[in-house]
């Protein structure tokens, strides 16, 4: 615990107040903050000074200078770790980061073998390739930075042991450094980032970075530990009582495992035991009902009823999470149900559901689709467990991710064969 003792000095010195907690490694999920005394609901167990957080604001002045004009906090905080020195003032900060290797064992973006992106369940899908869009333009200012730092004589921004100015950063070392801000990142929001897009309103906490995530507790409604802003700086308390040894966490958002899988490189639903579920979790349907089949070219909609979907603003999107399935879902099954594309309009514009035996049939319809879906589910889990494509961590977290779609699909089925 060495390094972890060095960042606690080193936090302290520059006023981050630990009250009650520690960090300590947890099974698979790398660092995690731990209860080292009985802490009650509401007390602030961290502090964390304006003073000591990374902001666009404590960016080296000649990166912000050499990056195109318009670069991203992202990209302006990513570079600035990328050209660190090893001996800078983050050092006991940077020391307890995961490693290069792990983080592009766990990051889809950074998975050795794209092959395996093929597997991805379709929003997460989706949600990568924005993250490739957006690094390759990041990428794209730090290479006009590196070359504007070669030509400036007097770069001192990173020296090697012979103190020659060597500011050689490749796209490994750089995708490194941007999933680590991407992964450990807060929401900030002040007078200067307000202006920003919202999800480039970042900033960066050393020891506040080190909560994992929980999606929170049914039982007490509880969202994991609060996390405030002020202008002093940022403040973290507990949600509920915690007994010693119990890990304490933040909630990063009420998102689905898709979502967690592409921007942390984890499930929740992966492990047991207390804070394994999400219960924002989620399934998209669109490939249930819109996918090509071959002899049904259209899914279960030809091509005019996806017209009127599209008119209407009910094409795709479709979910469902352990509790429902989506009014999206249930209003376009409804077309295929009503048949009658006015009767069906008329129903959408006054918000009616047809009454019980539409709803009965749509139910019906809607077993029948999941019960089809579920096989195709099934099949990508049998294949992640046959293929040799990328690592076995990436294809066991996605066969977690795929297991618990089939849950979720298998539970609605249930649910839908009681009503
Ligand atoms: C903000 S950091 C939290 C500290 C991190 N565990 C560490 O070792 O530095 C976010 C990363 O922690 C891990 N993580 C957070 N919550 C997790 C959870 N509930 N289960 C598994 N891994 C988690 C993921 O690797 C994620 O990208």
């Amino acid at each position: 615990m060495e390094a972890y003792d060095e960042l606690l000095r080193w936090a302290q010195d520059r006023g981050v107040v630990l009250h009650g907690i520690e960090p300590r490694l947890i099974p698979e999920k790398g660092v995690g903050m731990v209860a080292t005394k009985p802490l009650k609901a509401n007390e602030r167990v961290l502090h964390v000074p304006t003073s000591a957080l990374r902001t666009l604001e404590t960016v080296k002045p000649k990166i912000k200078k050499n990056l195109p004009a318009g670069s991203t906090v992202h990209a302006l905080l990513a570079a600035d770790l990328a050209l660190e020195r090893p001996n800078s003032k983050y050092a006991p900060w940077t020391a307890i980061h995961p490693s290069r290797e792990s983080v592009s064992r766990s990051l889809p973006l950074a998975w050795a073998d794209p092959a395996l992106h093929a597997y991805l369940p379709r929003p997460a899908r989706t949600l990568l390739e924005k993250q490739q869009a957006k690094f390759a333009r990041d990428w794209s200012a730090m290479q006009h930075l590196l070359s504007a730092l070669s030509s400036s004589s007097s770069s001192k921004l990173k020296t090697d042991n012979n103190n020659k100015v060597s500011a050689t950063v490749t796209q490994a070392d750089f995708l490194y450094a941007w999933l680590l801000v991407n992964t450990r990142t807060f929401y900030h929001e002040t007078r200067r980032t307000a202006r920003l897009s919202r999800d480039d309103r970042m900033v960066l906490q050393p020891v506040a970075d080190l909560f994992n995530h929980t999606s929170g507790d049914d039982s007490d409604g509880s969202d994991g530990c609060e996390v405030a802003f002020t202008p002093a700086g940022f403040s973290i308390t507990a949600d509920r009582a915690y007994a010693p040894g119990e890990e304490v966490c933040i909630c990063y958002g009420r998102h689905s495992d898709d979502f967690l899988l592409v921007e942390y490189g984890f499930v929740l639903g992966g492990g047991s035991g207390p804070g394994a579920r999400n219960r924002w979790d989620e399934v998209c349907l669109d490939d249930a009902l819109l996918l090509n089949e071959g002899e049904d070219e259209y899914g279960y909609f030809d091509r005019d009823q996806r017209e009127v979907l599209d008119q209407a603003g009910f094409l795709g999107n479709y979910r469902l999470d352990e509790r429902a399935v989506c009014y999206r879902t249930q209003v376009a099954l409804r077309l295929l149900v009503v048949g009658d594309v006015e009767t069906w309009k008329r129903l959408v514009e006054e918000g009616e559901d047809g009454g019980e035996d539409v709803q009965r049939a749509v139910d019906q319809l809607l077993a029948k689709v999941l019960k089809r879906y579920l096989v195709k589910v099934e099949a990508i889990v049998e294949e992640l467990g046959r293929t040799g494509i990328g690592g076995p961590c990436q294809r066991e977290v996605l066969r977690a991710r795929w297991k618990q779609i089939s849950h979720l699909i298998r539970q609605t089925i249930e649910r839908l064969s009681k009503v």
